[in-house]
């Protein structure tokens, strides 16, 4: 994993016992899920809206799109937090997937 992820995800699984007077994460852990995939959908949604502004090219709004998209997986990573799902397991998911073409899985699952 990478070392931020890694560190991230250690302090967010931290966070679910700590106060939420001092703490933000611990603050949506506190307010629970629904709350959690509240700012989960908030952030996608702008993520999208930073994306289409940025096809112009702007370097500003290029660099909203990576401030969104950090906030969309800052509040993903929460959200399995909460659940007691471990990022590592989202990674090695993608690893798993690595090299087998997108096409070539959806033909093997529409074929069984
Ligand atoms: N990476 C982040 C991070 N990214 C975004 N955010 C916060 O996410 C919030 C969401 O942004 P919004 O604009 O939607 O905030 P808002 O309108 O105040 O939110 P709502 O009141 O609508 O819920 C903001 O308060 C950001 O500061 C983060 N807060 C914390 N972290 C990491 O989590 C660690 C633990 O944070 P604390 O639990 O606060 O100590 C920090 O050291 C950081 O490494």
């Amino acid at each position: 994993m990478s070392d931020i992820l890694h560190q991230l995800a250690e302090v967010l699984d931290q966070r679910r016992h700590a106060d939420p007077e001092s703490s933000y994460v611990a603050s949506l852990h506190s307010k629970g899920l629904n709350k959690i995939l509240e700012k989960v959908g908030e952030e996608a949604t702008e993520t999208i809206l930073a994306a289409k502004d940025a096809e112009s090219g702007v370097e500003r709004e290029r660099q909203a799109v990576v401030a969104e998209t950090a906030d969309l997986w800052f509040h993903s990573l929460v959200m399995l937090s909460h659940l007691g799902i471990d990022s590592q397991d989202v990674l090695d998911e993608l690893a798993r997937r690595f090299g087998i073409s997108g096409l070539d899985e959806k033909a093997a699952r529409t074929t069984k």
